[in-house]
């Protein structure tokens, strides 16, 4: 609801819907109400619109989006026009943020004034949609067509500062004031100052005359950064007829630009991985605890042990934290290598004012270096980051058992391996726990955790919320091999082999990846983070070519389809980007330009065994490439694994980079349709058979399609426990 007042002579709107102040319907009711209300009382001089509580409005209810009821009046953009069009000063008083909708409103208003800690921005785009109540057509009238391009098509928030500097916003009120009251001697001082040129519709863009030199500049960036994605194209479009349509034109074109937008199932999509993104901190381990009942314990300090890549990165997200950090190594070298980078880390973040001064000498100070695990004996947690290999990890999870406090959690952050084996070593496997950090751990926004048999619920509530308090988007999963993400990511890699030996090269299976949205294709990626990591991964398993007796087929491992290119490449030295080739080489830039000596090495091989190469279609290598992650997504939720399939999704969106505008594996099959992705895999599986059992169809998604078709993802999983429990 919204909640009226007054001030002597001045009309205060206060809008009251917790937690944020979305623009429900029953809100816009009442803002319509009272803005009439204001303008009837003649002792009313101007109007105060603000929010109650947290925040000025963040924008529309995105929980009303495709449901009818957003679409009933009073609509925002009505609202709108009754603040642009009262005969009283109408003013915005925006604190926490003033979003979307939200922001929409406080360009419908005369003013608008801020507090300096308040955000500003039109994120719509983020939803696979546009500013649809006038955005489009207000922002570039005040901000100039530039910079409403820039910022109506990457959705950012940005410091009120920066609105001011822009002429968005009139009055900036500095930390600690009372933008209530600023904004109620503000909006009096307004009072008959004429209001012809505050109201944005009779304005024109200032910088209309460059709008296709503008146009193409944009299109190009949003090309580049927003690949596959549509609404940031629209988006763009919409803002270009601000420069060259009446106000009243443009308005219909924004209409049917969102109209366009709405249908989209990437709206539903981007909708979706919103929602997702808070759902998965609801976390489930089915049988020992979950979110609204576990109580995570105090974490004064973390230590990491092993200060490699991975390490130096959990140990920066830990200080960020504001946790007293003890960095392991037991080589002084090591140690002396690894506080020199994070130390030098620290200062680079506040050279570039991503974080205070105050902040970079209390992360300093922070630092505790160490070279035995006697000195990390009183820690609240430990993670551990040496390397993927487990007669290492479990000695050292034995040792710290033994000098850690009874109460010390021990976490490892392997990628693949089990973490009850890893348990296993110590008297307190109900205090061991799995925190997966994705590469550079600083940097990257996914931590999967991972809890074990024996796992306490108070062990996986202090994990979960250590990855809260490191800002990251946390995913509870269960425990097997490769967890959620590397066992999905495995038929990835797998089936991409298969194509380049039976139809393609690397550089054109990547670019249908890159056109479906991924910025880089698997083989660019894999070149990347190093083609030697799978090879050592493939050495483990005793399956790489070298290893295998003499007279063993080339294209077998046992009953199974092997492809050794991977391996081949690997032996000739071709580790990737940082030796200058790999599935590509590289002249002196990261640009990846295929390689005639790949090509070679593949076409040798196909003459070797006979293989033809044969034409492929786009649509073959994308289902290849996405249907066997996606049917073992399935089986990852039938074994419980994943609680639910947006955590997968938001593991692939954060630790893969999966396009947010497609929601990711899960959704995505849910969009084409689950019927039409299962035909697909049992059609591979019928021609692959044993020989590939990533095409197996997984039993969930069989028995999905054959009772229920293409049930909504909320529902996989309650009619899958339906079905369980009557069984
Ligand atoms: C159909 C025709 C329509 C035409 C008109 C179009 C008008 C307009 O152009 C479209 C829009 O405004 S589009 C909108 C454009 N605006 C945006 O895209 C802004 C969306 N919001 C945000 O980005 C973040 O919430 C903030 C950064 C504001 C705060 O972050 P924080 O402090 O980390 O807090 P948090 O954890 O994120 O949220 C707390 C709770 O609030 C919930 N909730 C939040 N916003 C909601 C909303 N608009 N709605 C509903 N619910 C919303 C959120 O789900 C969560 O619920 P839970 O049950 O507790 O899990």
């Amino acid at each position: 609801m919204a909640l009226y007042s007054r001030e002597d002579d001045v009309a205060i709107i206060a809008v009251n819907n917790p937690p944020m102040n979305a623009l429900s319907h029953h809100v816009r009711k009442d803002l319509i109400k009272f803005l009439k209300v204001a303008e009837a009382d003649e002792n009313v001089t101007a109007i105060v619109l603000c929010g109650d509580g947290r925040t000025f409005p963040v924008g529309a209810d995105i929980k009303e989006f495709h449901k009818s009821v957003s679409a009933l009046g009073p609509t925002i953009i009505d609202i709108v026009h009754a603040l642009e069009k009262s005969s009283k000063p109408t003013v915005a008083a925006i604190h926490g943020s003033a979003l979307g909708g939200g922001l929409e409103l406080a360009l419908g208003c005369h003013y608008r004034i801020a507090m300096s800690t308040s955000k500003v921005g039109l994120p719509e785009v983020k939803l696979g949609i546009l500013p649809g109540a006038g955005g489009t057509q207000r922002l570039p009238r005040v901000i100039g067509l530039d910079n409403a391009m820039k910022w109506i098509a990457y959705g950012h928030h940005h410091p009120a500062g920066v609105g001011a500097s822009l002429g968005l916003i009139d009055r900036i009120v500095a930390k600690g004031g009372d933008i209530r009251r600023s904004a109620i001697l503000f909006a009096r001082s307004m009072v008959g100052k004429g209001l012809g040129q505050r109201r944005l519709s009779n304005v024109s863009v200032p910088d209309a005359s460059k709008v296709e030199e503008l146009m193409a500049k944009h299109l190009k960036e949003v090309g580049l950064r927003t690949r596959g994605a549509l609404a940031p194209v629209v988006c763009l479009q919409v803002i270009k007829s601000s420069a060259l349509l009446s106000y009243k034109d443009g308005l219909e074109s924004e209409r049917q630009g969102m109209m366009t937008l709405l249908a989209s199932s990437e709206s539903k999509a981007q909708i979706y991985s919103f929602f997702s993104e808070r759902q998965v901190s609801k976390w489930n381990a089915p049988g020992i605890a979950n979110h609204a009942t576990a109580k995570p314990m105090q974490v004064r300090s973390i230590a990491v042990v092993g200060l490699g890549t991975m390490g130096r990165g959990i140990a920066i997200s830990s200080l960020k934290a504001g946790k007293k950090t003890y960095v392991v190594e037991l080589n002084s070298k090591a140690l002396a290598a690894g506080v020199k980078y994070i130390r030098g880390y620290i200062e680079t973040m506040k050279k570039r004012a991503q974080i205070s001064e105050e902040q970079a000498a209390a992360m300093q100070s922070a630092i505790i270096p160490v070279s035995s695990y006697n000195g990390i004996a009183n820690v609240d947690l430990v993670i551990e980051a040496v390397f993927e290999n487990m007669k290492i990890k479990k000695e050292i999870f034995g040792k710290l058992d033994k000098v850690c406090k009874p109460s010390t959690i021990l976490a490892s952050n392997t990628s693949t391996l089990d973490i009850d084996e890893i348990a296993s070593a110590t008297k307190r496997p109900e205090k061991v726990a799995g925190m997966h950090f994705f590469a550079p751990a600083h940097i990257m926004l996914l931590l999967e955790n991972i809890y074990g048999r024996k796992s306490s619920a108070e062990t996986i509530a202090t994990i979960m919320d250590i990855g809260k308090q490191m800002k990251k988007i946390t995913v509870l999963v269960g425990n097997c091999v490769g967890f959620v993400g590397n066992r999905m990511y495995g038929y990835y890699t797998t089936e991409s082999v298969f194509i380049l030996e039976e139809a393609a090269y690397p550089e054109q299976v990547d670019k249908v990846l890159t056109d479906y949205g991924f910025a880089m294709g698997r083989f660019q990626v894999g070149d990347l983070s190093g083609n030697d990591i799978g090879y050592k991964i493939r050495t483990g398993l005793g399956i790489t070519h070298k290893q295998q007796p003499a007279g063993t087929p080339e294209r077998k491992r046992g009953v199974l389809r092997y492809c050794p290119l991977g391996d081949f490449l690997v032996e000739k030295g071709r580790l990737g980007l940082k030796v200058g080739k790999g599935w590509y080489k590289y002249e002196g830039s990261r640009t990846p330009i295929p390689d005639p000596e790949v090509r070679k090495i593949i076409d040798e091989y196909r003459t070797r065994h006979h293989i033809v190469p044969r034409d492929i279609s786009s649509e073959e290598v994308l289902q290849r490439m996405l249907y066997p992650l996606i049917n073992e997504g399935f089986k990852i939720l039938e074994e419980g694994i994943a609680a639910n399939p947006w955590d997968i999704d938001m593991i692939y969106q954060y630790g893969y980079a999966w396009p947010r505008h497609t929601g990711g594996p899960m959704y995505y099959a849910f969009t084409i349709g689950l019927p039409q992705v299962l035909k697909v895999i049992e059609e591979h599986w019928k021609a692959a058979g044993a020989s590939e059992p990533h095409w197996q169809p997984s039993t969930m998604l069989t028995w999905l399609v054959e009772n229920h078709g293409n049930p909504d993802i909320s529902q996989w999983m309650p009619l899958m426990q339906k079905h369980k429990s009557k069984t």
